[in-house]
């Protein structure tokens, strides 16, 4: 608790010290009040910023709360002249499932660019400090690129990597994977047939922002994704996707 305390007097002393901060700072020096975080200080000179999420009854999923704890931690580390790096992490069973399909299940293209759905998540990408992800089992969707967002990922040996958004009838969702010679040609054509078998004109999405990607800079390419990400919503194969993951039935996409 000491450290809590320093630090938070060192932010209080600091007259640039944003309001912002200093609220989130009170969060976490009294400990405990993050709903969907468990935050505190590691290492032997308590300089490694310490990050887990802990939804675990959603395999933290990246709900919009989450995100924005997440962020408040961010700030008070970054604020903070102890610390040297953070951490983030989730439980074994999970890092993060992604965001939450309940949440946005049921959202319209308004909602998305109306509010720039999803714009706050490139804190972690904007991290003045060095942050590393620790991730033990899955890792998918947002919670996949939240990982990718930090500068450095350890990953234990059950991770599993995945961008399944095409499966929800969202972007992104490409996969690349080495086979043996023999396999190469049948396996290539299997993997067709689970692309066919989601979105066309999702899929069609997918594959613009993944190409636009290559032309643009970090920061223009996080933003047109967003949007495109934010178009899906205007189809009804977002819906379908989606509702059939909350209905726990397999999706069956039109194509529109
Ligand atoms: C930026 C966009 C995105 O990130 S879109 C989301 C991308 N992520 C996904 O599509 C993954 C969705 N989850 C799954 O496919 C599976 O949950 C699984 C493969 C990760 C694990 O399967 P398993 O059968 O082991 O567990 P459950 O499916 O029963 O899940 C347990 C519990 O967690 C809830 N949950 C899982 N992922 C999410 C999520 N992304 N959003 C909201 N909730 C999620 C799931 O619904 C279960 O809760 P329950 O109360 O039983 O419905």
């Amino acid at each position: 608790m000491a450290f809590l305390c320093r630090s938070a007097a060192s932010l209080l002393k600091s007259p640039r010290a944003a309001p912002a901060v200093l609220s989130a700072c009170r969060l976490y020096s009294s400990g405990g009040q993050y709903e969907y975080i468990l935050v505190e200080k590691r290492g032997e000179k308590s300089d490694v910023g310490f990050i887990q999420l802990n939804r675990p009854k959603a395999l933290n999923a990246l709900c919009d709360g989450l995100m924005k704890e997440l962020k408040q931690a961010l700030d008070v580390f970054e604020a903070d002249g102890e610390v040297g790096a953070i951490v983030i992490t989730g439980s074994d069973r999970a890092f993060a499932a992604g965001a939450d399909i309940k949440e946005m299940q049921n959202k319209t293209f308004q909602d998305c660019y109306r509010g720039d759905f999803l714009a706050h998540w490139n804190r972690v990408s904007q991290s003045k400090k060095p942050v590393i992800a620790a991730v033990n089992g899955f890792a998918l969707g947002g919670g996949c690129e939240l990982a990718m967002m930090c500068d450095i990922i350890y990953a234990g040996e059950k991770a599993q990597f995945g961008q399944p958004e095409i499966l929800l009838g969202t972007i992104p969702g490409l996969v690349s994977k080495v086979y043996p010679v023999d396999q190469l040609v049948s396996e290539a054509v299997k993997c067709g047939e689970k692309i066919a078998a989601n979105s066309k004109l999702v899929s069609a999405m997918a594959k613009e922002a993944v190409n636009a990607a290559f032309e643009m800079t970090l920061a223009e390419g996080n933003h047109f994704e967003k949007r495109l990400f934010h178009a899906t919503f205007a189809t009804g194969d977002q819906k379908e996707g989606m509702t059939a993951f909350v209905e726990k039935r397999k999706a069956s996409f039109q194509d529109s």
